[in-house]
């Protein structure tokens, strides 16, 4: 990869590597764009094939939260961290201080959460290092896991597209393949099936998928089944990529909402959805419960106000919708485009994030 070509082509600030021999930690920082404010967005931890496909998660999932907070209505611009291991083996106390270190070192540039692989606990640690944290719990005022709450963003947001693809919300009898029920996708489930909803779901782990049918008598098949069932609703709450040429052909559902970042491969599959009258709830838009949710703690955290913010995805959703339809174009372009208008609006006065100036941070206690 030509990585000043790639930082230039889609206009990133910053990318830093991280490296502590003691602990073990290799991690990436990938700050997108701080026009709104600090750049917010968890850390995943994976085991990637290669440190060049560790890179391109960093960099395509940090402009991912550039645009989720932009259209959230976020005071804040776009990072994300990877932690290139595997969080069941490769997981210690000292990787995670040795993180929190750098990040104290970059004075509130970029401020991290949980993502796959990463819990509250590790969120802990990085806390006895630094304040730029979030989703933690060992201080009055935490935000705790952002998972619950990002499922119900998902919840609210798959209603509004339920709305927009069959003229009701309810999702009563719907059928709905999920695809990944780990801690968004468990909490969105319960949801779904306390509406009456029907679940297909599908993990690579067993365990997650036995809980799934035990709890909500949800149907199971294999991972890579879930493409061909018959459904209403596919509701991708994995790994990225998943909307792609190999998939699209065999998807059943008129519409997919799920919680996955980058569920698209490329745009040209956004594009390919719309096409064939499936409806797309762009990912970071319906997947912003999480990030509404620990933003909150910045200003001092406050459960109710939070909820009451995560609602606005339904909003959202219906003016993307509204966008889209007026202009014939795909939603996944009308949601880059609210979320372009907000930052543009910014840049026209001000550009880069710098500490000493007034900023979201002021709030904190
Ligand atoms: N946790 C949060 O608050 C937020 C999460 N997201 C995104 O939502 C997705 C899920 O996040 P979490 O639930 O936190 O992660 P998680 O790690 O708890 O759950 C993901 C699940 O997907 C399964 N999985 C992985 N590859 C699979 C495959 N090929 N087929 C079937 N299952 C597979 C895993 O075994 C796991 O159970 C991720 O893409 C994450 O970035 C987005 C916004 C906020
Ligand atoms: C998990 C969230 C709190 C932040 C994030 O990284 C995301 O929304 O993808």
């Amino acid at each position: 990869m030509e990585i000043f070509n790639y930082l230039e082509k889609y206009d990133y600030e910053q990318l830093l590597f991280c490296q502590d021999k003691q602990s073990g930690l290799k991690a990436i920082i990938a700050i997108h764009d701080t026009t709104l404010g600090p750049a917010l967005g968890g850390t995943r931890m994976w085991t990637y094939a290669s440190e060049e496909e560790a890179i391109e998660d960093a960099l395509r999932l940090a402009k991912g939260m550039t645009y989720k907070n932009a259209a959230a209505g976020l005071d804040l611009g776009g990072g994300k961290t990877v932690i290139i291991g595997d969080p069941k083996r490769d997981k210690n106390p000292e990787m995670f201080r040795a993180f929190g270190r750098y990040i104290q070192s970059l004075s509130g540039r970029y401020i991290t959460a949980e993502d796959v692989g990463t819990n509250e606990s590790d969120m802990d640690q990085i806390a006895l290092e630094t304040e730029y944290v979030t989703g933690v719990t060992s201080y009055s005022g935490a935000a705790g896991n952002p998972s619950p709450v990002t499922a119900l963003g998902i919840y609210q947001g798959m209603k509004a597209t339920a709305k927009e693809a069959f003229g009701t919300e309810s999702l009563e009898g719907k059928v709905i393949a999920v695809q990944g029920v780990g801690n968004v996708a468990y909490s969105l489930c319960k949801l779904l099936h306390e509406e009456g909803a029907e679940l297909i779901v599908t993990d690579i782990n067993k365990n997650a998928v036995q809980r799934a049918q035990n709890d909500f008598n949800a149907k199971a098949v294999d991972p890579d089944d879930i493409y061909d069932v018959d459904c209403d609703i596919y509701a991708p709450c994995a790994l990225g990529a998943t909307i792609n040429d190999n998939t699209i052909p065999r998807l059943k559902a008129k519409v997919v909402a799920g919680s996955a970042n980058n569920q698209l491969k490329s745009h040209e599959h956004g594009d390919i959805l719309h096409q064939r009258g499936i409806l797309y709830a762009p990912d970071y838009v319906i997947n912003a419960g999480g990030v509404i949710n620990v933003a909150d703690e910045l200003i001092g955290y406050n459960r109710e106000r939070a909820l009451h913010n995560v609602q606005r995805i339904y909003k959202n959703l219906e003016q993307v919708f509204a966008i889209s339809n007026r202009d014939q174009i795909p939603t996944y372009i009308a949601a880059d485009r609210l979320a372009e208008e907000r930052i543009q609006a910014k840049k026209n006065s001000r550009s880069q994030f710098i500490i000493n100036e007034r900023n979201i941070l002021d709030h904190r206690q």
